[in-house]
């Protein structure tokens, strides 16, 4: 035992602490403090910023520190459980999105392995999954019984026939995250049973470091709570934001991957001045990284960050000018639409192979 009571309802107890015991001394301590209803929250504690109060993370002073080495702990407080704790949760298709959304959703430690099931027709990605332990089927109608919370994680232009092969398992209770591109919250609608409930989602691919940027928009049936139920699952991946479809295919031209290919080109001009290639890599990586959580974590404009590392007449004044000469503000904005405009039309054809499907309709719900 730790701790001692806090003030309120709360009380530390030796299952409450990750990490090392606060009696011993020279490393943080992680206390995660269980409150029994939100409303136990510690005062002072203020809601986090997406108005969930389930996990919020303050700065308090150590409060059992025998060895008096200790000055400060990161205290997590959080309701007994996350509201996506014990969803059953299943993966239609196994590939990358998939696997990155498993990995984060079970780096939380709040989702278990064995609540969530996937699915692909060959074992060439279920192996990975496996050895995460998470439960593993060729069949999607077994994931999709199995689960409350479905992603469907296949190429856009296989949506219609695995819509059309789920929808008969498909019940008011599940909840339908695709994350297919260019492929529409009416589409999905479309082709499965009335009052399903449908969200969008789009990931991308630094899920797998947990650095993704994912927004999801809800579809006519889904209510706040799902969105929530979503949010607080992904959470763990990166940043999940909430906005109108109308925004997802702009979030996918811009969160794609035309970084790497800045990256690439970074690292091939440090090539070009005589560095070796890994080595120019690996610092363009870096640079890529740390650029990305200073602009994060500053809040401050990029246009505030150049402007702070350009000395008048220096070298990245220089730099810019040349970039600026190439055009490569332009060409950046002109990727975002072009990807924008094709996500509209439907991602490569997938939309309009789904369009087709719902157009030549043989049933209810065109299948
Ligand atoms: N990659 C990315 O960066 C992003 C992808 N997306 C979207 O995510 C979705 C998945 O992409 P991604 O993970 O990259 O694709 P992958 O090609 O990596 O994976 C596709 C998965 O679908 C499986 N599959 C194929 N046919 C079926 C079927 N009939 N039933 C069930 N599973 C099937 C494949 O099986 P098998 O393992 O047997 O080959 C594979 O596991 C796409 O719709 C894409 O638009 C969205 C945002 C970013
Ligand atoms: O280009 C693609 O198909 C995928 C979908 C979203 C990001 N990349």
């Amino acid at each position: 035992m730790v701790g001692r009571t806090a003030r309120g309802p709360f009380s530390f107890s030796s299952d409450d602490i990750s990490g090392k015991r606060a009696d011993e001394p020279d490393r943080t301590c992680v206390h995660f403090i269980v409150a029994k209803r939100p409303t136990d929250l510690w005062p002072g504690i203020t809601k986090d910023s997406t108005g969930k109060i389930d996990t919020v993370t303050i700065k308090s002073e150590v409060l059992s520190d025998p060895g008096g080495k200790m000055n400060k702990v990161s205290t997590q407080c959080k309701t007994e459980q996350r509201c996506s704790a014990n969803v059953p949760i299943g993966f239609v298709g196994a590939g990358n999105m998939a696997f990155g959304i498993t990995q984060g959703i079970l780096m939380s430690g709040e989702v278990s392995a064995e609540n969530v099931r996937v699915s692909a027709p060959s074992s060439n990605n279920l192996g990975r999954q496996s050895e995460m332990g998470v439960g593993i089927t060729h069949s999607n109608a077994e994931v999709v019984s199995s689960s409350r919370l479905v992603f469907l994680a296949v190429k856009p232009h296989l949506v219609p026939g695995v819509l059309q092969e789920i929808a008969s398992h498909v019940t008011r209770e599940h909840i339908v995250v695709s994350v297919a591109a260019g492929v529409t919250v009416a589409t999905v609608e479309a082709l499965l049973p009335p009052d399903s409930v449908v969200l969008r989602l789009m990931p991308n691919l630094p899920c797998l470091v947990q650095e993704g940027a994912l927004l999801f928009a809800r579809g006519s049936k889904a209510r706040p709570e799902h969105g929530a139920l979503l949010r607080d699952l992904l959470a763990p991946c990166g940043l999940v934001e909430e906005g109108p479809e109308s925004w997802i295919d702009a979030h996918t031209g811009l969160s794609g991957s035309g970084v790497y290919l800045f990256a690439e080109a970074l690292a091939e001009g440090g090539v070009k001045m005589g560095m070796p290639s890994a080595l120019a890599h690996r610092i363009a990586a870096q640079t890529v990284l740390g650029a990305g959580r200073l602009l994060r974590d500053s809040g401050k404009h990029p246009a505030q960050l150049r402007a702070d590392v350009c000395t008048p007449g220096g070298t990245t004044i220089f730099g810019l000018h040349e970039l600026e000469r190439g055009g490569v503000r332009a060409a950046t904005m002109g990727a975002v639409e072009a990807a924008t405009e094709l996500g509209r039309k439907g991602a490569g054809q997938g939309e309009v192979r789904c369009r087709e499907r719902i157009t030549l309709g043989t049933g209810e719900h065109g299948l």
